[in-house]
């Protein structure tokens, strides 16, 4: 393939750049914090999303990705200025969504973007189907997503490109733009979201690395193809059920709500709540739904490490639910859940994690707790270590301890 400039269609395919560890790592801060996206049937998670949820820490995962995607996107394309982050973002597509012949910076409002890459997290055929990534013109013609590919591309005409409708599954990607112009450094601007959060005093709460949602409306999925008032559903309750758990609400005052009560339902998943699965309830309280969800990603994420090391907690607090709570929660469930068989069909995994399913234990699940308080911890840390750093270059750039100049 021509080097950059020399090809009428800049592009790079690369195989294999970003790692299995590092796709399933991202794939998991997707499935706990996305929210609804900006096209029928697509979820996103933002780092701007990120930060003000109180997930800041989870924005370290994609520092050193951001870095080397711009550092090859600089040399492959031999730029002779410095480039910058425009936009960073998590994004999935599922059933349903497509995308026809575009360039991306085909309004007026992006104009800025000079440069996209679009990194794999998951593959097609193995994880879902449809979704192949076409090219008008040049080649190659069509990519087909593979995990850790990097697609690479000038933002411009020379590059239209399409991708198929999702057939079957959640496609995701990481998907960056890339600007000429300073004004538009997406560091910048998050620097200043962190800055605002630390300045009225959040960090300093001792549970203040616990998730915050967002309103209840960017977690609400309401289906353009059959958009009656029940055909929707809410996707932190969606991801918990596809996984084969419930929430369950504690308060009597919540458990005995009735579809005609007054309650805001919207409230509810900022409330405490426990998880439940197959009659069984875990006693552990979590703050709220997306603390849960968070919990439960990890779990899924981590499920065969946490196994392996088989820490035996000693007292796994399980109980067992009785059948008028079970109805409850169920009754919640379909009222805040809503329409259960879209959210199957929305978020169906082609790639069925079985671990989870064949092998579900609670003794590992409790073992998830811990090491996601830890994960947790550890991030934060490390965050509140390179933030001034940060502040001071007005730039986002790989910080390890022990290592005061970045790398
Ligand atoms: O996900 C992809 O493969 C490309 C998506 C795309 O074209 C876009 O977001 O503009
Ligand atoms: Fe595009």
């Amino acid at each position: 393939m021509a080097a950059g400039w020399e090809n009428p269609h800049p592009r790079l395919i690369i195989h294999d750049f970003i790692s299995l560890d590092l796709c399933k790592e991202l794939e998991f801060i997707h499935k706990s914090c996305s929210t609804i996206g900006y096209r029928p049937n697509v979820f996103s998670t933002t780092l701007s999303h990120l930060i003000a949820t109180n997930c800041g820490h989870l924005v370290l995962p994609f520092v050193s990705i951001r870095e080397r995607l711009k550092d090859k996107m600089e040399e492959f394309f031999g730029c002779e200025f410095e480039l910058f982050v425009e936009f960073t973002g998590l994004i999935s597509w599922t059933k349903g969504s497509s995308i026809g012949w575009h360039s991306d910076d085909n309004r007026s409002y992006l104009k800025q973007r000079h440069f996209a890459a679009v990194c794999y997290l998951n593959s097609h055929a193995k994880d879902f189907e449809g979704g192949l990534f076409h090219f008008q013109d040049g080649e190659p013609e069509t990519i087909v997503p593979m995990i850790g590919d990097v697609l690479m591309y000038t933002a411009d005409s020379r590059n239209i490109h399409s991708v198929d409708e999702i057939t079957d599954g959640e496609r995701i990607t990481l998907t960056l733009w890339f600007t000429r112009e300073s004004s538009y450094d997406e560091d910048a601007k998050l620097i200043s979201l962190f800055s605002q959060r630390l300045s009225s005093g959040l960090d300093e709460d001792p549970v203040s690395y616990l998730p915050f949602p967002a309103s209840s409306n960017m977690y609400w999925f309401s289906s353009e193809q059959a958009p009656s008032c029940h055909s929707g559903f809410d996707i932190r309750w969606a991801r918990i059920h596809i996984l084969g758990y419930n929430f369950c609400f504690f308060d009597d005052e919540i458990s005995n709500l009735t579809s005609d009560s007054s309650y805001d339902l919207s409230e509810l998943l900022m409330k405490p709540l426990w998880l439940a699965r197959e009659g069984e309830t875990f006693t552990k309280e979590f703050v709220n739904s997306l603390h849960a969800l968070q919990v439960v990603q990890f779990y899924s994420w981590k499920g065969f490490e946490l196994h392996a090391v088989s820490i035996r907690a000693n007292n796994v607090n399980v109980s067992q639910l009785v059948r008028s709570h079970t109805k409850k929660c169920n009754r919640l469930k379909s009222m805040t859940l809503g329409d259960h068989e879209l959210a199957e069909v929305v978020f169906h995994s082609v790639s069925c994690n079985e671990y989870i399913h064949s092998s579900f234990d609670w003794d590992d699940f409790n073992v998830a707790v811990v090491a996601w308080e830890d994960y947790t911890h550890q991030l934060r840390r490390e965050l509140l270590a390179g933030l001034p750093y940060w502040r001071d270059r007005q730039s986002i750039f790989f910080f390890s301890a022990g290592n005061e100049e970045g790398t």
